[in-house]
C-alpha cells in the first residue's frame, strides 16, 4: 500500500472507531457499507469499535455491530473484551447482549479459551446477572400486597406456583443431567407445587405464606385466566420432611441440607427467588412475638410484615422498623497493595483448606460504607485502608445480609491478623489470582465458587487496567 492510501486507510478507521464511540449508528453502517473490513479493526490500544460502543453503552449500535457479524472474542491489549469493558463500567444491558450465543459460531471455537495478541489468556464470562442471588425475574408488586382478595385470586389461580421450605430450607430435585443450553452448575431446580396439592398444609399451626411477585414475561395464550403466574413460598416448620416429600411426584427430590451448598446449585433466576424467600421465612421463624413488648404478632400483608396483637404497643405508632423484614448490611472488599499489583485475602477457620477469599464484616449502627471497610480491615489484618470504591452488590440470604462489595486500596502492608476470626491474611500477586481463578496445577490456592460476590471482586480486579 501506497503512503497516501495508507494515511487515507487510518483515516477511515479512526472516523469509523470515533462514530463507534459516540454511538452514531447511522455512520457506523454506512461506513461498514463501503469498507465492510472495518468491523473488527482496532485502533490505538487494540480497541475495536465493538468495544467502544460497549465501553459507552450505545446498546442498539452493539446489537447492530453483532448482527455483521463482528468478532466479540477479540481482546485489546490489556487482554479485555467488550465484555470485560461493558461489565467494568455497569452496562448489565450490554453484557447480556454480548453473552447471547452467536448461532453462527463454529462449535469448535465454542471450546476454544481466546487468546490477546501478547498470548495472554482471557477468562470467559459466565453470569449474565450482576452476582448470584440478584436475579429478579418476578415483578414483587408490592402495592398489591395489602389488598388480600387480590393475593387469596393470585393463591388460586391455575397457573400458580407454590414453593415449599421446610425450616428455612426449599424443596428441590437434583437434575437428572444437563439440559441443552444450561450451565454445568445449574444441578438442581426447586419443585414447584399448585394450589390445589398444598391446600391443606396452609392452614397447618405456625405456617407461614409469602407472596413473592408474578413473572415478568406474559402469560401463554394457554393460560386459563389470563394472569401472569404469580409465585408464593410456604414455609413448614413442625411437620416432618418425610410427610412433605410424599407430596412429590417428582424423582430425587429432597430439601437442601447445607444451605451454602445447595443453593448455589439453582439456576440464577431460582436462586433470585430463593434469596427473597429465605430471608423473609428466616424472619417469620425469628420474630413471631413483637421486639418491642414480647406480644403475639400476626402476619399482613401477604407476608411482609407482623403486627402487635397488642393495641396499647407502641409500634403501631410511627414508622417501626420491627415490624418489617430485616436485611443486614455487610461490607466485602478487596483489598488492593499500594503497588497496585497484588491483592489482600484472609482465610477464616471454618473454611475448606487452602481456600482464601475477601475480607468482610456487618456494617454497624451509624457507620457509613467507607469506615465500615476501613474498621473491618484493620480489626480483620491490622492493615490500614484509604480510599474505597463501590463495585457492586449481592443479597446472601444466610439468612438475609446484603453483601456490599467493594475495593479499596492499602496504605500500609504489614499484616497482623486478629486470630479471632481470621486465622491467615496474605498478599496474592495478580499472576496468583489469575491462575487461581482458571483453576489448575497452577492454582495458589483455591477461589470462594463463582456464585459468591468474592470471587466476583477478583475478578474484577484482574479485568481493571489503567486502559479502561
Ligand atoms: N457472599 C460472599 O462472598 C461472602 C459472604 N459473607 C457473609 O457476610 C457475613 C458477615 O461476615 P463476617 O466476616 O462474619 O462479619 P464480621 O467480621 O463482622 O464478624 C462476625 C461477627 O460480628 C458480630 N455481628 C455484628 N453484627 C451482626 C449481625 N447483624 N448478625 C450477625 N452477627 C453480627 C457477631 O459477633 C459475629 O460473630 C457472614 O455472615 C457471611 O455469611 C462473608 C464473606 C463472603
Ligand atoms: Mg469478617
Ligand atoms: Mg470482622
Ligand atoms: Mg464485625
Ligand atoms: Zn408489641
Amino acid at each position: 500500500m501506497f503512503g497516501g492510501e495508507r494515511a487515507a486507510s487510518e483515516e477511515l478507521l479512526e472516523r469509523f472507531l470515533d462514530a463507534a464511540a459516540c454511538g452514531d449508528l447511522a455512520l457506523v453502517t454506512s461506513l461498514l457499507s463501503n469498507a465492510p473490513s472495518l468491523l473488527n479493526r482496532a485502533g490505538t490500544n487494540g480497541w475495536t469499535a465493538l468495544m467502544l460502543a460497549a465501553r459507552n453503552g450505545h446498546h442498539g449500535l452493539v446489537g447492530a455491530l453483532l448482527q455483521h457479524g463482528c468478532d466479540k472474542s477479540l481482546l485489546n491489549r490489556s487482554s479485555q473484551s467488550a465484555f470485560d469493558v461493558a461489565k467494568f463500567w455497569g452496562h448489565t444491558h450490554i453484557c447480556r447482549l454480548l453473552l447471547r450465543p452467536d448461532p453462527s459460531l463454529d462449535p469448535d471455537q465454542l471450546s476454544s479459551t481466546p487468546v490477546s495478541q501478547e498470548g495472554k489468556r482471557w477468562i470467559p464470562p459466565q453470569s449474565p446477572h450482576e452476582t448470584y442471588f440478584s436475579a429478579e425475574p418476578l415483578d414483587r408488586l408490592s402495592a398489591k400486597r395489602p389488598d388480600q382478595d387480590w393475593v387469596r385470586s393470585r393463591l388460586k389461580g391455575p397457573q400458580t406456583v407454590i414453593l415449599l421450605f421446610h425450616r428455612l430450607s426449599p424443596m428441590m430435585r437434583d437434575q437428572d443431567g444437563d439440559q441443552e443450553g444450561e450451565s454445568s452448575a445449574m444441578q438442581s431446580r426447586l419443585c414447584r407445587f399448585s394450589h390445589k396439592e398444598v391446600e391443606d398444609l396452609l392452614e397447618r399451626p405456625g405456617s407461614v405464606l409469602v407472596f413473592l411477585g408474578v413473572e415478568r414475561r406474559r402469560p401463554p395464550p394457554s393460560a386459563a385466566d389470563g394472569e401472569p403466574r404469580a409465585w408464593f413460598a410456604l414455609g413448614l416448620d413442625s411437620e416432618s420432611e418425610e410427610e412433605l416429600l410424599k407430596r412429590s411426584c417428582e424423582k430425587h427430590s429432597r430439601f437442601a441440607q447445607n444451605a451454602h451448598r445447595d443453593l448455589l446449585r439453582l439456576s440464577e433466576e431460582e436462586a433470585g427467588v430463593v434469596a427473597q424467600a429465605r430471608s423473609v421465612l428466616a424472619w417469620h421463624s425469628r420474630y413471631s412475638h413483637c421486639s418491642t413488648c414480647g406480644s403475639v404478632s400476626r402476619v399482613e400483608e401477604a407476608g411482609h410484615k407482623r403486627s402487635c396483637e397488642s393495641q396499647a404497643c407502641i409500634s403501631h405508632k410511627g414508622v417501626h422498623n420491627t415490624c418489617y423484614p430485616r436485611v443486614d448490611p455487610v461490607v466485602i472488599m478487596l483489598v488492593v497493595h499500594p503497588d497496585q499489583s497484588q491483592v489482600l485475602l484472609g482465610r477464616k477457620k471454618v473454611f475448606p483448606s487452602g481456600m482464601f477469599s475477601c475480607l468482610a464484616g456487618f456494617i454497624e449502627p451509624g457507620e457509613c460504607v467507607e469506615a465500615a471497610v476501613r474498621r473491618e480491615v484493620q480489626e480483620e489484618s491490622g492493615v490500614l485502608v484509604g480510599p474505597v470504591w463501590y463495585v457492586c452488590s449481592q443479597p446472601w440470604p444466610m439468612p438475609s445480609s446484603l453483601m456490599i462489595g467493594c475495593l479499596t486500596v492499602a496504605m500500609t502492608t504489614e499484616i497482623n491478623v486478629d486470630q479471632e476470626e481470621i486465622e491467615e491474611a496474605q498478599w496474592f500477586t495478580r499472576q496468583q489470582v489469575v491462575d487461581s481463578l482458571l483453576g489448575g496445577p497452577r492454582a495458589a490456592f483455591t477461589v470462594p465458587p463463582r456464585q459468591t460476590i468474592a470471587h466476583q471482586l477478583l475478578r474484577h480486579w484482574t479485568g481493571l487496567s489503567a486502559n479502561l
